[in-house]
């Protein structure tokens, strides 16, 4: 992932941590592991910018750097908004890394939905303004993502799409993920996505308030520039506290029942069926391409 922003740097690059510029000014910060970059440059907007080829699959790896980088910036007190986009053509997230669900043992599925659990607490509920620059297709977890950001612009193409598909793979998504779609677009709307799996075209998500807004591709980050701007000129206290009476009630439930929640997960991820159809949905991803 790259992670790009300003402000005062309290980052390392790789090893290489990065400090005050001789004349004490502030230098840009370049930031993030080897799945995302982050930049924070002087105008205390970071830009983070997913790149795990070939789809930026969410894997434990993933997430946990995810998180990592979401602290860093939180606890950065010259940061107060983050832009996340994706460096891959037409790829937004193609959401959990399947394969972490698949043929492995109790202990790592338990460590993997905490670290789901981790990435969404801290994203939806994060004090900085978040913007989605959905730049490609975001199935299931990377809908998740989109959606815990208090903006979303996609990229107008109709070929991209968003939603939360869990029951075309034969799973449920969880309490967490059903409510923070209904937050996003209303109870009747996420009732019946939901049910059908639905993967919605760009402008459809569009029309269903999936995201706020569609732009050409090559005008999504300036757009997401602009918007954040907006956003940013409210005092920061204001809009934060709005924010946490809006969205507590949701991340206090996961928080109330986060151990319930990885239980239900290991033990729902481990049944024979589940697993038949998710070894059988990757199969289909396969013949697909050939
Ligand atoms: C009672 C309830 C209790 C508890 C809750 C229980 C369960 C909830 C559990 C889970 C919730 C899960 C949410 C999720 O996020 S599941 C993931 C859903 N994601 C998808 O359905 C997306 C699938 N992928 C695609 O549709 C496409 O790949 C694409 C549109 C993203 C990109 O299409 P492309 O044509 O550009 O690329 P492909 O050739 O299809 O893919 C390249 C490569 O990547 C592999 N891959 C794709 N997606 C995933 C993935 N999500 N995880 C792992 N791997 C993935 C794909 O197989 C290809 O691999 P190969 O190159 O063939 O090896």
């Amino acid at each position: 992932m790259l992670l790009s922003g300003s402000g005062k740097p309290q980052f390392g690059e790789g090893n290489r941590e990065v400090g005050e510029a001789p004349l004490g000014r502030p230098v840009w910060a370049a930031v993030g592991g080897s799945l995302m970059s982050l930049c924070l440059p002087f105008t205390g907007v970071a830009t983070m910018k997913f790149k795990s080829p070939p789809v930026n699959s969410l894997s434990l790896e993933f997430l946990t750097e995810f998180s990592i980088s979401l602290e860093k910036l939180e606890n950065n007190r010259a940061c107060r908004g983050v832009i996340i986009t994706s460096t891959l053509p037409k790829i937004f997230s193609s959401g959990l890394d399947i394969t972490e669900m698949c043929g492995k043992s109790m202990e790592h599925y338990t460590e993997f939905w905490r670290a789901v659990q981790e990435m969404w607490l801290r994203l939806y509920g994060s004090n900085m303004v978040t913007v989605a620059a959905v730049n490609g297709s975001s199935p299931a977890g990377g809908c998740l993502v989109a959606m815990s950001c208090d903006y979303r612009i996609m990229a107008e193409n109709p070929k991209f799409s968003i939603g939360l598909n869990e029951a075309q793979l034969g799973i449920v998504a969880p309490f967490w993920f059903k409510d923070t779609f209904v937050n996003v677009v209303g109870h009747r709307i996420a009732e019946r996505s939901l049910q059908l799996g639905s993967l919605h075209p760009a402008p459809e998500a569009h029309k269903l308030g999936l995201v706020d807004e569609l732009v050409p591709e090559e005008k999504l980050m300036e757009r997401a520039a602009a918007v954040m701007a907006q956003w940013l000129a409210l005092p920061d206290h204001a809009r934060q506290l709005t924010k946490t009476m809006m969205r507590k009630a949701v991340l206090d439930r996961l928080v109330a029942h986060r151990e319930e929640d990885i239980k239900n997960f290991v033990t729902f991820v481990s049944k024979e069926s589940i697993q038949k159809s998710l070894r059988m949905y990757m199969e289909m991803l396969k013949k697909r391409k050939s």
